[in-house]
Order: structure tokens, then sequence, then C-alpha cells
């Protein structure tokens, strides 16, 4: 090693020992702090500000609850079937949570000003989305609103979803399962994993125009989905830090997964601005009716297209997912439901094969007892569980619960979706024909059944998610039938996350019928 290379190798150990020390500094004058004031405070026989000895946040503080709930949602919905408003406050979250109809329309509708998604969460998922639809309120948002709405809504795209969904199914799906029913019962799939897959195909597509590949047999996953994912999974994980102070502090000194989720998002942005140079530069010629050609009609900045393109991958591609994943693990358990879609699909598609490339997408509308189905397994498993807004202003809900300005108020579709004071003494079973009237499927208040959430801020996505979850389900109960495997998936445990996702995933074990026909 030479004199000039041995002294930069000096300085650069040098430099990394100083910041290791600085690491360290920080870290244990943070420390020192926390317990010093924890002893100050036992001193003075004071306790925090947000400390809370109430039943309910003396469980959730020392996790008692676990003793008797799988999930922290199902210890929710306990709580709220047993309040009075439906509405419960957990003191030490700073966190209003309710299942009450009147309440959720009163945050997403009546009151939406005083109900924004507020600077806390923002915060948590700028670095990923940065002024995406998804992560800002006021001006910024209606902007995004106005214009997102009016694509989705538009036949071109419809038509061109529809034909990336019937792409995707055709050519990759389908002949996944196939090749997965030809080894016999010992191969088992995860299904989670191939919807995830099958999803983030679909909205890469949709969104961008661009084929990542990600269920090709050969099940490689691509460096970008990857990334999205660690993305996506990290952001969330910053919500479920008790104090934000400790997910900043890691970023500043860019260390631990603050560091692993900026080379995530450093990748996604690389990608990302990749094909728009691409798209730029090539000008009309490649202009498609996926979405980022019919936004960049409207936007010349490339950094907010790139932020508006991933707030509509974050929302299309797990929440599909989550929702197919359950309806399967659901119709695992009940033969008679799969046998009343493919009578009804035989009956809608009139004899026609309803498997064949030609099939016509706009029969989905027809098929009323597949959207009942569907509609039911999400009232039971709701795809995002819950959703949280900030109170501008000090407020009273209708139950009666004051809300002081800040409070985090959450609305829990999960709990809402097995209350038997909402659907009856037979909540908790799967059945599709509490949604059907006449053999007509029959929407319910969307603040009785905030899946797609309601209000002033509902999904614009829902259509597009409910023709790509019908054809999956039409596709794939027609030709195969498809057993959970594990037991325990029948009490399943949830990972956190942004979206519903099942612990270690959903083992099934596909078995192909032997013709397509009603059963
Ligand atoms: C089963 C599938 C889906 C479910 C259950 C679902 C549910 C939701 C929920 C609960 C929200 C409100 C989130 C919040 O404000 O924090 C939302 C918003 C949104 N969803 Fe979906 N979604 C689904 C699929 C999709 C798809 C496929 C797309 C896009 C192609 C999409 C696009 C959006 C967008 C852009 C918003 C933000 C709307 C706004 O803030 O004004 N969603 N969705």
């Amino acid at each position: 090693m030479g004199a000039d290379a041995t002294t930069l190798h000096i300085a650069v150990h040098a430099l990394a020992s100083s910041l290791q020390a600085q690491v360290a500094a920080v870290f244990f004058v943070s420390a020192a702090c926390t317990v010093a004031l924890a002893l100050l405070l036992a001193l003075l026989r004071l306790r925090p500000p947000w400390w809370c000895a109430c039943p309910v946040c003396e469980a959730y503080v020392t996790a008692s609850w676990a003793r008797e709930f799988d999930n922290l949602c199902d210890w929710y919905a306990h709580l709220l079937r047993r309040a009075p408003g439906r509405t419960v406050h957990v003191h030490v979250l700073g966190n209003v949570l309710t299942a009450n109809p009147a309440t959720v329309d009163h945050m997403l509708r009546c009151r939406f000003d005083n109900y924004p998604k507020g600077a806390p969460f923002s915060a948590i998922l700028a670095d990923f989305l940065g002024r995406g639809i998804f992560n800002v309120d006021g001006d910024g948002w209606l902007f995004q609103r106005k214009l997102a709405a009016a694509e989705l809504a538009s036949p071109a795209i419809r038509a061109f979803a529809a034909n990336v969904v019937a792409s995707e199914l055709r050519c990759r799906l389908i002949p996944l399962l196939r090749s997965a029913s030809s080894y016999g019962s010992e191969r088992l799939l995860d299904l989670q994993d191939v919807f995830r897959r099958f999803a983030f195909d679909c909205i890469c597509k949709i969104s961008f125009g661009l084929d990542p590949g990600c269920l090709e047999l050969s099940l490689p996953i691509s460096a970008f989905a990857d990334a999205f994912d660690t993305a996506s999974m990290l952001s969330a994980r910053r919500a479920t830090v008790p104090m934000h102070v400790v997910w900043k502090l890691k970023r500043l000194l860019n260390i631990g997964e603050e560091r692993e989720l900026r080379d995530a998002i450093r990748l996604v942005d690389a990608l990302a601005a990749e094909v728009i140079r691409q798209r730029r530069k090539l000008g009309s010629a490649a202009s498609g009716d996926d979405l980022l050609s019919r936004f960049m009609g409207s936007i010349n900045d490339d950094k907010y297209l790139r932020d508006i393109v991933v707030s509509f991958m974050l929302a299309g591609r797990d929440t599909v997912a989550s929702g197919l994943t359950a309806f399967f693990l659901l119709l695992s358990d009940h033969p008679e439901v799969a046998a009343a879609i493919r009578d009804e699909v035989f009956r809608v598609a009139g004899g026609r094969d309803p498997t064949a490339a030609s099939f016509d997408f706009d029969k989905l509308k027809d098929m009323h007892y597949v959207h009942a189905a569907l509609y039911e397994s999400m009232r039971l498993f709701p795809p995002v569980q819950f959703d949280s807004k900030f109170a501008a202003g000090e407020d009273t809900l209708p139950d009666g619960t004051f809300v002081a300005k800040g409070t985090r108020v959450t609305y829990h579709a999960y709990a809402m979706g097995r209350m038997e004071s909402l659907w009856g003494p037979d909540c908790a079973v799967f059945r599709p024909e509490r949604w059907l009237s006449g053999g007509r499927f029959v929407p319910e208040s969307p603040y009785r059944y905030p899946v797609f959430q309601g209000g002033v801020r509902v999904c614009i996505g829902k259509d597009l998610a409910i023709m790509e979850m019908k054809a999956v389900i039409v596709a794939v109960v027609l030709s195969f039938d498809v057993e959970a495997v594990d037991r325990s998936s029948r009490r399943p445990k949830f990972a956190p996350g942004l979206t519903a996702t099942f612990a270690g995933g959903v083992p099934v074990r596909v078995r192909r019928r032997a013709h397509c026909a009603p059963s």
C-alpha cells in the first residue's frame, strides 16, 4: 500500500471510528436522559403525561391482552363490542377507536375538514410516498384526486386495466396453478405470495406500463418488487415505534432499518426516474393508456409524477392481494360457496366457456353472487383493517366522546365487520346471501362497511379492484379446488403492516378440476 493510500485508509478509519463514537454517544445520552427522567418522576411520585392506569391502557402497555387474543385487532374488536357508544379511548396512544357508523360518517363526511390525515401520518410515509395522493391533505390532495378520479373512470383506462388483468391471468396465474397442481398433493403453494406477485405485476403495468414479471413460472422476484416491499414494510414499521423520535434519530444517523429504508427508496426512485425519462424521450410515440402516460399530459414535474404513481402502486397492490388471499382461505372451508359461484358463472356466460381468452369482462358485472361472496369475505377480513385521521380542532363525536385537538381518531373496519349489533347474531359466519335480495347484490352504507373508506376520500380504485378480484375468483374457482392446509390459518395471525397480511403466509394445495362445468 503506498503512502497516500495508507494515509487515506487511516483517515477513513478514523472518520468511521469517530462516527461510531458519535452514534454511541447520542444513544448513551438519550438512554441516560430517559432513565434520569423516569427516576425523577418516580422520586416525585409523578406520572409522565402519557401515562394512564386505566384497564385498557394497562392491558395495552403490559401486552396482557395477548394472553386471550391472537391479534391486537381481535382485542380491539372485543373492546368495541362492549363499549356503550362503540368507541374506546386508548389514552397512552392518544387514539380514539370507533366502530360506530354514525361516528364514521361524522369523521369521513360531515366533519371531513376536521379529520385530515394529519402531519404525524404524513411524516411516517413522506420519504416513500412524497407528495403522492395517499400522503397529502388540502389543495395538493384535491388536485390529484380530481385528476386521478377522471382517469380511472375513463373507458380507455378501464379497458386497458381489464386487458392487463386478463393477460396476467391467462399467461401467468393459471399456468402457475396448473403447474402446481400437476405435482400432486405434495407441492404446496403460498397463496398469499402468489397473489402479491400477481397484484404487483398488474398494478405496475397499469400504473407505469412496466412489467416486472414477478409471476413468471420460475418465480424470480425483481429487484424493484423487492425494494418496493422493503420500503413499504419499513415505512409501516415506523408507525409501530412508540416514540417517533427514535426512528427520526436513526434516520438522521442513517443507521439500522432507516438505512435499509433509504437504500430501498433509492432503488424505487432510480427505476421510476428511468421509466419517466425514457417516456419523455420517446414523447407521444410511447404514450399508452397506463396511468403514468395519462398523468404526464398534465404534470411536468418528474418527482411529483413519481410520487403520484408510487402512491397508486401502494394503494392497489397489497390491498388486492390481501382481499384475494382471505377470500380463498374462507372458500377452502365453504365448498358450497364455490359451487354456487360455478353455477352463477355458467349461467351468466350463457353456455360460452368463461375461461376462454375471449371471455367478456363486462359479464363480471352481472355476477351478483360472486360480488356478494367477495364483499362478505372483506367484511370478515378487510384488507385495510383500520384507518386513522388526526383532529385538526377539538370536537365531540356523535356518541358524546370528546376529542381534543391533535387526537388520533381511528375507524376500525375489522371490528365493525364482526359486530353483532351491525350484522346480526351470525356475524361470525361467512354467508354471501346476506348481501343479496331477489338474487341481486344490495350495497351497504360505506359508514357501516368502510372497507373502501367512505365519504370525501373514498377509495378511487374500488371498481378496478373489484373487477380484478372477480376476474381472478371466476378463473380460479372454475378450474381449480384450492385447499388451505394449515389448520392454524383458520385462526390467522396478522403481521404488522399497512394492509392485512397473514403472518407466515397461507400454504395451499391446488387440484385441477376434471372439467370446467357447474358442480
Ligand atoms: C381490495 C382492494 C382495495 C381496498 C380494500 C382499498 C381500500 C382503500 C381505503 C380504505 C382507502 C382510504 C385510505 C386512507 O385514506 O388512508 C383507499 C384509498 C385509496 N385507494 Fe384504495 N383500496 C383498494 C384497491 C385500490 C386500487 C386497485 C387502487 C388503484 C388502482 C386504489 C387507489 C386508491 C387511492 C388512489 C386512494 C386515495 C384516495 C384519496 O386519498 O382521495 N385502491 N383505498
